[in-house]
């Protein structure tokens, strides 16, 4: 398969800090890529390495086969970066009109409204736009572009629930035109849905790359809770996991909760309202991200 992004052991230092440390990644042309990482994990930088905006101070970088810069200026690679801003008192239209200058083969203007989900809107003011569709027009400036990888570092920051809605909509529809997209968040639950693969960073490097379903099994514990009286906890049998009681509520952190369950449901305490929740994937990115995240999503693919 065609390869969209590859990077080599790239690595970018600021002075004392490496910001990306020896990190390879390959992306295949067509994926939909989430970028998973606290704050400073060095998604960001990533991103740069990517645009051509940092040079790597060792290993390789590539966009379709090219130098960042050059696919670039060829239009190949289009970026959604953090905090860039919008002219105001113009419309929606004009603004990505002006934009679609700067690329060798754009999409005509309303095609990148349409795919921004803001075709009804081309003649709104700029400064007249709620903050989820001025988001989206920054996205219809990047689809303009006609670029066949697209990367968007945080797109939804700072948005209601709405606003994410509607430019997770937004980004599926450009996904779902064959295009590769690489995106940077903070939030889990956007990763599940608009993801087919995460990449979780930490201290600049990779500490795991799976689908959703894998990285949210790999770190995190399925929890079993259900009512119990204090008289009756003696009756309890020995459970694999963590057991605590609070408020009458017995949670048991477990990664076998099928046994759990059994041995709760076999056993003779007096339970009642008895409930399974998958492994969370805030859990999951705590563990994957902490110290011993990558020794741990080994093991459990292995
Ligand atoms: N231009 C710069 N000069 C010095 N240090 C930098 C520069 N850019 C980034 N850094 C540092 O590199 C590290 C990685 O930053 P980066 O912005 O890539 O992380 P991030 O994962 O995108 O974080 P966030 O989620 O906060 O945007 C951080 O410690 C940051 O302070």
């Amino acid at each position: 398969m065609e390869t969209a992004i590859a990077l080599e052991r790239a690595t970018k230092r600021f002075g004392e800090l490496t910001a990306v440390d020896a990190l390879t990644l390959e992306v295949p042309r067509g994926a939909t890529v989430a970028l998973l990482g606290a704050n400073g994990a060095g998604k960001s930088t990533t991103v740069g390495l990517l645009m051509g905006l940092h040079a790597p101070d060792a290993g390789r970088v590539t966009v379709a086969g090219l130098a960042p810069r050059t696919a670039v200026v060829q239009g190949r690679i289009a970026a959604m970066l953090q905090d860039c801003g919008l002219m105001p008192g113009v419309t929606a239209a004009e603004v990505v009109a002006l934009g679609r200058r700067m690329y060798p083969a754009p999409l005509h203007v309303e095609e990148a409204l349409e795919l921004a989900g803001l075709r009804e809107l081309a003649h709104r003011r700029v400064d007249r736009m709620s903050g989820g569709q001025a988001q989206r027009l920054k996205f219809a400036l990047v689809a303009v572009a006609g670029a066949d990888t697209m990367l968007l570092d945080e797109p939804t920051r700072a948005l209601d629930v709405q606003g994410r809605r509607e430019f997770w909509a937004a980004m599926r529809t450009c996904a779902a035109s064959g295009r590769t997209i690489l995106f940077a968040t903070h939030y889990l639950d956007e990763v599940e849905e608009n993801a087919d693969r995460v990449v979780v960073m930490a201290r600049g490097r990779i500490v795991a790359d799976g689908t959703p379903a894998q990285i949210r099994e790999a770190g995190g514990q399925s929890v079993v809770r259900f009512r119990i009286p204090a008289t009756e906890l003696a009756q309890l049998p020995e459970l694999p996991g963590r057991l605590t009681v609070e408020h009458g509520w017995a949670t048991v952190r477990t990664a076998d909760p099928d046994t759990v369950v059994r041995l709760v449901a076999r056993g003779d305490a007096a339970w009642s309202d008895l409930r399974v929740a998958p492994p969370s994937l805030d859990d999951s990115f705590l563990a994957l991200t902490g110290p011993t995240g990558p020794a741990l999503f080994e093991e459990a693919r292995a």
